[in-house]
């Protein structure tokens, strides 16, 4: 007889650098201690989404289990959406924004321990112009940022400093009129962030009362800012500072930009220019187990 419990282990073997062998090992042996059928997949890069989903029909698991980065959580979270599916987080990427926001920092026992225990909360997602953001997106500096790193040949601290420097001489501010139910707000801005969680992979925390369960996000308005002050967010080392960010907490916002295009990111990937957004919250988008 099959055991009932099937649980699903989703693993990027290219993210990050942890090695995935170990994270084969412990979870085999954790399935096998809570008597769940385990089956794995290991992403390609090509048609993973459509894949996970046919997996999930057919496999209809109790549990799904992810080790990547964030852009592999955010797949597998899209594909097991509105169900009552239990998404457990295995950080195994670079930066590990969203896990971390997730509290699943720290050992891959500790991660695994969260993964299959019994304290599981409904997250909310941000809709924007169609996508799906469950951690931080925004438009200005940062996502030129993310474009200019995403575009170089070199990786780590060094790369990213080099982007950095880069970044801040392109960048330019722009003019936003940001739309919500009860306000209209129009500003120069240096960048407006659409924040469900709380802080960037660099573990900066823009957004500290942000709270991913409680159907709002927040918008994370940064006007002027000067290049040292400007460099400091950017490298992680300051966190919000109430004095030059005003936050909104809102359930949907409009934002234009009147005079240029302005660049654009979600949860750390690039998304290229654009004029104007629309976000809503969607309130108990995904399970996760959490500590
Ligand atoms: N087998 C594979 N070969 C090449 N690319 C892959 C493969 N599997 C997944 N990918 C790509 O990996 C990317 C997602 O990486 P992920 O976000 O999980 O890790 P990361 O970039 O190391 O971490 P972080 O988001 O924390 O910086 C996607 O672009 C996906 O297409």
């Amino acid at each position: 007889m099959f055991p009932e419990r099937k649980v699903l282990l989703v693993v990027n073997p290219i993210s990050g650098d942890l090695d995935k062998d170990v994270i084969f090992e412990k979870v085999i042996a954790a399935a096998d201690a809570g008597g769940y059928d385990l089956r794995i997949y290991q992403t390609t890069g090509d048609n993973d989404p459509e894949t996970i989903r046919e997996m999930v029909k057919n496999i209809n698991p109790e549990r799904v289990m992810v080790a990547g980065g964030d852009g592999t959580i955010s797949m597998v979270a899209q594909s097991i959406c509105n169900t009552d599916i239990i998404l457990g987080i295995i950080p195994a990427g670079s930066a590990n924004g969203l896990a971390v926001d997730f509290g699943v920092s720290g050992s891959l026992d500790f991660a695994l321990e969260t993964a299959f225990g019994a304290n599981v909360i409904g997250v909310d997602a941000v809709r924007i112009n169609g996508d799906i953001s469950l951690h931080l997106s925004d438009i200005g500096l940062n996502a030129l940022l993310v474009k200019n790193y995403e575009n170089s040949d070199t990786r780590g601290k060094l790369g990213y400093a080099r982007e950095m420097l880069k970044t801040l001489s392109e960048h330019q501010n722009f003019r936003v009129r940001i739309t919500t139910s009860t306000e209209v707000i129009e500003t120069e801005a240096l960048i407006v962030i659409i924040a469900n969680a709380q802080k960037y992979g660099t573990g900066v925390s823009i957004n500290p009362t942000g709270n991913m369960s409680d159907g709002f996000f927040e918008l994370v308005i940064a006007k002027k800012l000067d290049f040292i002050e400007t460099a400091k967010i950017l490298t992680g080392n300051t966190d919000f500072n109430p004095e030059i960010m005003q936050v909104i907490s809102v359930q949907q916002a409009d934002i234009e930009c009147l005079d240029t295009e302005a660049h654009f990111q979600i949860d750390g990937e690039y998304k290229g220019t654009v004029k104007n957004l629309k976000a809503e919250i969607l309130k108990g988008y995904v399970k996760v187990a959490v500590p």
